[in-house]
């Protein structure tokens, strides 16, 4: 029955282009914001984010990065590891842009997209693992929490700043959150708007190693995907998705009501005040 009704809602959310031979794993129905490389030996894909200066999460960067996780679970990839392209940051989370005085059909689409990217990385049936190779503040700190396991480099930060300017998040973020930090931390942690030092994150949970290097922390994902060697795939899928089960249904439930409220949200002036003193402090800052 659950696994019926996981099965089904992952219908529901991923229209998967298997048809395709995807051996090949070119990104030519995309931006090519996104590259993928394939390892031979092990089967394993990196899928890098390749948005310049700092991977913001734009329309375009979220339609790829979904592309390419369908291609990558269409492939048969044995696991998907999220890096970044960039030496100094993961993903800069959502492009703020599109939040700040923001056309309202695009806003729409914009929160649309990034609760399929959330679910995409959240429901994706091989196993998965971020190298977080720079800062992930924001939803670049959600999309880590989706994966599976984290290794990260030192001197970065993670972290849900979004109280710091007026941000509010959704409760399946917070479950993202939730899924990786005991509730008492998140919820000081959110209150707070805390970004964690890499070591910090150690300490707490919110990452699982720390690497020297981006090929340490690529070698140390692939060795985590390793560990499942052993459990027959599909088993491993639907056990990964009946344990997420309960942060999906969240969102799932009720897309559309998540869609108003934070449109609605995004469009108060409490929302956009806030928003405008944070550009202006990125710009401050150079
Ligand atoms: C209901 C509401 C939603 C709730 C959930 C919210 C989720 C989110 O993800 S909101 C996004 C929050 N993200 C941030 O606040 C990150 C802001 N960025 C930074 O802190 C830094 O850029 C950095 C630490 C990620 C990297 O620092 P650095 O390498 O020094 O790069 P710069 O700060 O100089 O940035 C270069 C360039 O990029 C612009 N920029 C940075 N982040 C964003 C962003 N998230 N959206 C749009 N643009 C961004 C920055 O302004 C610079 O632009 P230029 O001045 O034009 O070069």
């Amino acid at each position: 029955m659950l696994r019926n009704s996981l099965i089904g809602s992952l219908r529901q959310i991923k229209p998967i282009l298997c048809s395709q031979s995807l051996r090949s794993l070119s990104n030519g129905a995309n931006s090519g914001l996104t590259t993928i490389e394939v390892d031979d030996k092990s089967g394993i894909a990196t899928l890098s984010m390749n948005l310049p200066p700092v991977n913001t999460l734009t329309l375009n960067l979220m339609h790829d990065l979904i592309d390419s996780i369908n291609q990558i679970e269409c492939n048969k990839s044995r696991g998907l590891i999220l890096t970044s392209s960039n030496d100094k940051v993961f993903s800069a989370g959502l492009d703020l842009k599109e939040l700040y005085k923001p056309d309202q059909e695009r806003l729409k689409e914009f929160w649309t997209i990034f609760q399929d990217l959330w679910l995409a990385l959240h429901l994706c049936g091989i196993p998965t693992a971020a190298a977080i190779n720079g800062h992930a503040p924001a939803a670049g700190c959600i999309m880590a929490t989706a994966c599976e396991y984290r290794v990260m480099l030192p001197d970065f930060v993670i972290g849900v700043h979004a109280t710091r300017f007026s941000f509010l998040v959704s409760k399946w973020m917070m479950l993202s959150y939730q899924s990786v930090l005991p509730r008492r931390i998140v919820e000081r942690a959110l209150n707070q708007g805390k970004l964690f030092s890499t070591q910090e994150a150690l300490e707490v949970g919110l990452i699982d190693e720390v690497a020297g290097s981006k090929k340490e922390a690529l070698a140390q994902c692939a060795a985590f995907i390793g560990t499942f060697d052993k459990a027959n795939p599909i088993a491993r899928t639907l056990t990964k998705r009946m344990c997420r089960d309960s942060d999906v249904t969240e969102l799932l439930r009720d897309r559309a009501g998540d869609l108003r409220a934070c449109v609605d949200y995004i469009n108060t002036p409490l929302f956009q005040e806030g928003l405008s003193a944070h550009l202006e402090g990125l710009k401050e800052k150079k």
